[in-house]
């Protein structure tokens, strides 16, 4: 059910609330340096334009803006597991934070940057049987940054994964590269194989890969946009690269069928051996920072 929407998180002319859909309401954020709308369903951030720029995030025109379903594209929530669960193939894909309303519980204006939180009610999950706070705290300026926090307050430990699952709005997927992963170990999970990164990372074909011990920046250059986008990350050991490509996007039925032309996911993650063990009292923060920086003609 679509949570109560309060009014004193409102902020003149900068935070408002619009529904996207009826029973699917969303916040809006403009301010000098950009604007972001974030759905309450999974505090899902859905775009981040800054201003005079092409959108920085990419969202399905394709989406569905619904209870119970993860929107394609934007910057989903994946928590409390990234991708299937680890041994109970019943649980949803990427957990369950991305499918569920979150309140937004405080709102902030600074001359740099709009800041909201939002947390998710964890105890009403009937398949989570853990005492968890999780909070997401976005910050909408002129770069945009989330910071998941997760809290144990049971007596037993937790184990946490996930991710922050970018999705980038690109010119063209062929004339892209990305930068920062060179030398790096990942599983290439398109053919199953073990592999290290060499070079840049040029797409040409499908991609699902999960660079390991990787903690660094990384940067898509862009050249057809004129940018290159900076991800900055931290809490994460595990970066996700992905684009279905042809035949998987024929397959989702969310996603246009040549939209895969115009995105990478680039996702700050806590996957696979990636995960942590939280004792009773003990807190994990993922966090990205997105900046989009213009390169000259
Ligand atoms: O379709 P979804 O459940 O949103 O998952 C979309 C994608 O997320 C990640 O990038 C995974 O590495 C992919 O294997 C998966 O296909």
């Amino acid at each position: 059910m679509a949570p109560t929407l309060s009014k004193k998180h409102l902020i003149p002319f900068e935070l408002w609330y619009e529904d996207f859909a009826p029973g699917y309401p969303t916040i809006r954020i403009s301010n000098d340096h950009a604007s972001a709308t974030i759905a309450l369903h999974g505090a899902h951030l859905i775009d981040f334009i800054p201003r005079d720029q092409e959108p920085v995030i990419f969202t399905s025109h394709d989406a569905l803006f619904t209870e119970g379903k993860a929107v394609r594209g934007g910057i989903p929530v994946c928590w409390p597991w990234f991708n299937a669960h680890p041994s109970d193939s019943t649980m949803p894909s990427h957990g369950f934070a991305r499918n569920r309303f979150w309140q937004l519980v405080e709102s902030r204006s600074t001359e740099e940057f709009t800041e909201i939180i939002l947390q998710l009610d964890t105890q009403s999950v009937d398949i989570w049987k853990f005492d968890t706070t999780l909070t997401l705290t976005i910050k909408v300026g002129k770069s945009l940054s989330l910071e998941l926090k997760t809290t144990n307050n049971g007596s037993t430990p937790v184990t946490i994964g996930g991710a922050l699952h970018s999705y980038f709005y690109i010119s063209d997927i062929q004339q892209i590269t990305l930068t920062g992963l060179e030398k790096t170990t990942y599983l290439d999970t398109v053919v199953g194989e073990e592999k290290i990164q060499v070079g840049p990372i040029r797409f040409d074909s499908e991609v699902d890969s999960v660079y390991l011990k990787s903690d660094q920046p990384v940067e898509i250059h862009d050249p057809g946009f004129q940018r290159t986008i900076l991800i900055e990350k931290s809490g994460s050991l595990s970066t996700v690269i992905w684009n279905p490509w042809t035949e998987k996007s024929q397959k989702l039925a969310d996603l246009g069928d040549d939209e895969f032309h115009n995105f990478v996911c680039v996702e700050a993650a806590n996957a696979l051996e990636d995960v942590y063990i939280l004792a009773p009292a003990a807190e994990h923060c993922l966090t990205t920072t997105i900046s989009s920086i213009p390169t000259s003609a």
